[in-house]
């Protein structure tokens, strides 16, 4: 695996120009509760965004008010064409979400709603499949794969919709050494095909071998956010320095 040629983007699955998405002095409260607080953060094209932050920071609302599962109850959520939720992004979460099905009907699925006809649908399965290792797992049923083979699953099904957006929530949290690197593979090849990336993750490590941007969420506010090189060598807030000398657990 790797990055490989660009591959063509199927038939009805892109459209072009959702980018930048335009996060302006957001909220997000339960109850009154403020989760999120006044984040305005633009989501440029052709990047790998890493956000970064402690347990209950907030990440995981962040990418899903992105992604459109949740609401701003403040603020404004504004995508480049102006849609309220584009087709063309998708989301890969912590534990992936698989139907009861074999994993070539898994890819499959979504393409078919995507509209795209029978003859098609089954050369873009077979090649998804085949490069992103899946192959020999084509017949099994998806919820039996391993963790690792089912987010492999997972962001293979997202890849072969070729969203303009990707955003994954943790998406290496469950898994061991080996199987993280062939998802963190994969995130590259598919931004090296244009993709954009929006990733949450506690691994350091993980981040600095991603990211090209970060945004750093604490207590529900976006404290840093710039490129990665300049966060890891001198970020600015007490908040992120302590978070990277592992001080800041909450
Ligand atoms: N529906 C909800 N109602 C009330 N509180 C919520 C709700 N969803 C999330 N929270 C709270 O909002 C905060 C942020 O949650 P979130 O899952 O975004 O954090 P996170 O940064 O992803 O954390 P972790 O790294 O532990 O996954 C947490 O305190 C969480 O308990």
């Amino acid at each position: 695996m790797g990055a490989g040629p660009a591959r063509m983007r199927p038939e009805g699955a892109l459209r072009a120009g959702i980018l930048p998405l335009r996060l302006d002095g957001v909220g997000y409260a339960v109850a009154g509760r403020a989760l999120l607080s006044d984040l305005t953060l633009t989501l440029r094209p052709g990047r790998r965004l890493v956000i970064l932050g402690p347990n209950g920071a907030g990440k995981s609302l962040l990418l899903r008010l992105c992604h459109g599962l949740i609401q701003p109850t403040s603020g404004r959520r504004i995508w480049a064409d102006g849609s309220a939720r584009p087709a063309s992004q998708a989301m890969v979460f912590q534990r992936p979400v698989l139907l009861r099905r074999t994993v070539a009907a898994n890819i499959a699925f979504p393409l078919a709603l995507r509209g795209i006809g029978r003859a098609a649908r089954r050369e873009q399965v077979a090649r998804t499949l085949e490069r992103f290792g899946l192959t020999a797992l084509a017949h099994r049923p998806a919820r039996l794969l391993s963790g690792g083979e089912q987010q492999r699953l997972a962001m293979a099904r997202a890849g072969a919709m070729a969203p303009e957006v990707l955003f994954l929530d943790e998406p290496c949290a469950s898994l061991d050494p080996a199987a993280t690197r062939v998802i963190e593979e994969m995130i590259l090849t598919l931004s090296a095909e244009g993709t954009t990336i929006v990733a949450s993750t506690h691994d350091l490590g993980q981040a600095r071998r991603l990211a090209e941007d970060v945004a750093f969420l604490h207590r529900g506010r976006l404290v840093e956010a710039g490129p990665a090189a300049a966060f890891f060598t001198g970020c600015r807030s007490p908040e992120a320095r302590a978070f990277l000398n592992g001080d800041l657990v909450w």
